[in-house]
This record gives structure tokens, sequence and C-alpha cells, in this order.
């Protein structure tokens, strides 16, 4: 009697909370399949460093080996900052061009904060007012058609002055990286500084150059920032901060001087001069920019706060765009892409959209003319008898991607 009644009590109970517990259940997963959000495939990741141990010492590499597992569109983790990596024509159209606005910041990074007064740099500030500003002084004024024309007895007088090196070099080996990086060094300063400021300023430029390659714990893990302190990189960035401002300062000073000596007919120098602070900080830089708002790409979910990574080196190695792509044809480019813009995106060697480089008229008559200079007036040959199949072309990662060893070369005159 006492179990039947107890059970009378109970019965209804149960199934109650059965009834409830369903319909809870119900109401949780419409709830939760509205708000989940469908992420793009991302690799495992580790407590604290997220997907950090994955990159190795060539990232581009490492990225374009998880992307032939997980796909081109990755979702990573660096620290605590959610990072997308592109890997294909497709996903860069979509992220570049398809939706270039909400793309089109740059990351909060710790060392160009340093480095460039708390990113103020064109390459490094924030999407909004003041880099709309400064990209319009600068494509308008500074690196326009007309201006790029008027440089060109600079690019022709150092041109020459590096092919007479060549020619009085003949016959022994020269390193002609070396050689290349002073010609880019020399023309750009000679545009913006006056003149030129040979080993002083490459090795300051390469310090500088080189803060951008470093890791900042801190700017991916923001409790452990002390480590950076502690491990000196905080204290050699500000050395290197300070380093370029005295240098600028000096250039500054000179450039007072010499103004306070000119008549009214070297007014022309002063606007070059006024040149000085937007084109000296100026640094390619990689496609790394950060989403401002939430967005969806090929369907997956991307919060705002992502950073996203082109890989621009896979895309242009990417067997589905390039017939036998590790191969050396450069043939292959004949009468397929006539400017340096991109248009199909699995070729995007100065960036796409509102980030896209503005230098590409700049650097690329220098290149086509000392490029045409050398192989027209020179037999080059590598030494020791090597074959140019046999040349090492290992690659060491920094800010632009380049060869391990000096390309070392002899240089004989054809005529
Ligand atoms: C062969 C030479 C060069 C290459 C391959 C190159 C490549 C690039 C790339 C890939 C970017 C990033 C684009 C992006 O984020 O989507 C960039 C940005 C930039 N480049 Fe170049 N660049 C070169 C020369 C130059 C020169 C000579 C100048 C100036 C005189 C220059 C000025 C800039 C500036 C200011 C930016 C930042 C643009 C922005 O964030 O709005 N570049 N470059």
């Amino acid at each position: 009697m006492t179990i039947f009644s107890s059970l009378q009590t109970f019965l209804p109970l149960l199934f109650s909370f059965i009834v409830l517990m369903i319909f809870l259940r119900t109401k949780w997963s419409s709830f939760y399949s509205k708000t989940k959000k469908n992420f793009p495939p991302s690799p495992r990741k580790l407590p604290i460093i997220g997907n950090f141990h994955q990159l190795g010492l060539s990232p581009n590499q490492s990225l374009r080996a998880l992307s032939q597992k997980h796909g081109p569109i990755m979702l990573l983790h660096f620290g605590s900052v959610p990072t997308l990596v592109a890997s294909s024509a497709e996903v860069a159209r979509e992220i570049m061009k398809t939706h270039d606005l909400s793309f089109c910041s740059r990351p909060n990074l710790r060392i160009p904060n340093i480095l460039l007064y708390g990113s103020k740099d064109i390459a490094f500030a924030p999407y909004g007012e003041y880099w709309r500003q400064l990209k319009s002084i600068v494509v308008v004024h500074l690196l326009n058609n007309t201006q790029v024309k008027s440089f060109r007895q600079v690019r022709e007088k150092e041109i020459g002055m590096m092919m007479g090196t060549l020619v009085e070099s003949s016959g022994s080996v020269v390193n002609m990286g070396s050689f290349l990086t002073s010609l880019s060094n020399n023309i750009i300063c000679r545009v913006a500084l006056g003149r030129t400021y040979d080993g002083k300023l490459t090795d300051l430029v390469t310090r500088f150059v080189n803060m951008f390659t470093l890791l900042s714990v801190g700017s991916y893990i923001p409790w452990l920032s002390w480590i950076d302190r502690l491990s000196g990189l905080e204290g050699r960035a500000k050395k290197v901060a300070k380093d370029i401002d005295t240098f600028l300062e000096s250039v500054i000073e000179e450039n007072v001087n010499k103004k306070s000596q000119m008549g009214a007919d070297d007014r022309n120098h002063e606007g070059r001069h006024k040149r000085i602070f937007a084109i000296a900080s100026f640094i390619p830089t990689s496609s790394t920019s950060r989403i401002n708002k939430d967005v969806k790409v090929m369907g997956y979910d991307i919060s705002s706060g992502t950073q996203v990574i082109i890989n621009a080196w896979a895309m242009g190695r990417d067997p589905a765009e390039w017939e036998d792509p590790e191969e050396y044809r450069p043939e292959r480019f004949l009468n397929k892409f006539n400017d340096y813009k991109a248009h199909t995106f699995e070729w995007i060697p100065f960036g796409a959209g509102r980030r896209g480089c503005p230098g590409i008229q700049f650097s690329a008559v220098v290149m086509e003319l000392a490029l045409a200079n050398i192989v027209y007036k020179f037999d080059l040959a590598l030494p020791n008898g090597v074959n140019c199949e046999d040349l090492d072309m290992t690659e060491k990662f920094g800010i632009t991607l380049h060869k391990n060893s000096s390309l070392m070369v002899i240089a004989t005159p054809k005529f």
C-alpha cells in the first residue's frame, strides 16, 4: 500500500521531469543551432600557444603543408589570436576583392608600435581616416606616374654606376645580392632624402627590417608580455627606434642647413624634403591584415578581430593554377600578365585591394631597367664551374623571402 501510494506520487513527477527535459533539450538545440558558428577547418592546437609550434622556421612552407591537409581556407590560433590562412587564388579573391573593406585593417603588434610611434606608418596603421589620408598623399603626390617619371635621371645614374662597378670587377666573383640591395637603397635615398648614405644606412635599415621578423609573445599572449621585456626584445626595438630617430634628425638638420643657404631658385628642394617623413618610413609588408567586423567567407563564419595571412608563396606554387609550378619557366609569364596588378589572384607579388602596394610603378621601372642592362651587357656564370641547375635555392624567411646564401656570380662584359 505504501509502495503503491509512493509510486502514485512519484510517477507523475518523473513524467513531468522527462517532459521538461525533452522541452529544454529541444529549445537548447534550436538556440544552439542558431548561434553555432561554422568556422573553417582548424589543425589541432595546444593550450596557451595554439598553433605556434606548427610554424617552424619557414612559416610559408609549414602553412602550405597544413593547407594541403585542411584546405585552402583554415583557421589557426596564434596564442589567443584567431588567424585565417588563405592558400588559394579563390580564397584570396574573396578576401582581397569581395570582402576587401572588412579585411583592410592591420593587426595591433608590439614591435611596429614601438618602431613606428604606435604604428603611425602607412603600412601598419589600422584602417580609418588617418590611413586614408596617408594613402592618398602617397598615391596622388609621391608615387604617381609623373613623379615616378621625374626620378628617371636618378635611376639611370645609379644603374649606370652599378654597371660601371660590375665592369671594373669583371672576371672576379661578385655578390649580386648586395649590388642590387645597394642599388635600391641608393635610389630610394636619393629621391627621398636628397643623397645616398651608403653603409651607415644599410646597416640601420637591416636592423630595422629584421625587427619585424621577430616574434613578440605579448602581441599574441598579452598576459605573457613580460617575456618580451625579459628577453630583451622590447629593449632592442626601442634602441633601433632611437637610432632611426637620430638618423632622421641628422638628415633633417642637414637639409635645414642647406635650405638656409638656398636662394629662391632652390624652393623645389623644399617640397622634396617635406617628403622625408612620408617616404623614409616605407617598408613593404607581408600580406597580414585584420578583420574589423564579423563576415562570412566561402560559407564560413569569420569573427571580428581575426588576423589574416594570405600565403602568396603557396598560391604561386599551386598546381591547380600552374603547370609544373616548381620549375623555373619565366616564359610562362609572357602574354599572361601585362602588369603586376592582381587580376586573377594566382600571382599577387604586390598584394591587392585597398592595402595593395602603391610602389608598383616605382619599383617596376627600376627592376626592368636594371635587369635589362645586366643581361644585355654581361655574360653571367656561377663560380667554380657550378651549373645553374645546382644553384642552392634554399630560402630564408624574413619580411621578404630571399636566398639563404648570397648569389655569387662572375659577370663578363659581352662587348
Ligand atoms: C619589388 C618591390 C616591392 C614589392 C614586391 C612590394 C610588395 C608589397 C606588398 C606585398 C605589400 C602588402 C600588400 C598587402 O598587404 O596586400 C606592400 C605594401 C606596401 N608597399 Fe610595397 N612592394 C615593393 C616596393 C615598394 C616601394 C618601392 C614602395 C615605396 C616607395 C612601397 C610602398 C609600400 C607601402 C607604403 C605599402 C603599404 C600599403 C598599405 O598598407 O596601405 N613598396 N608592398
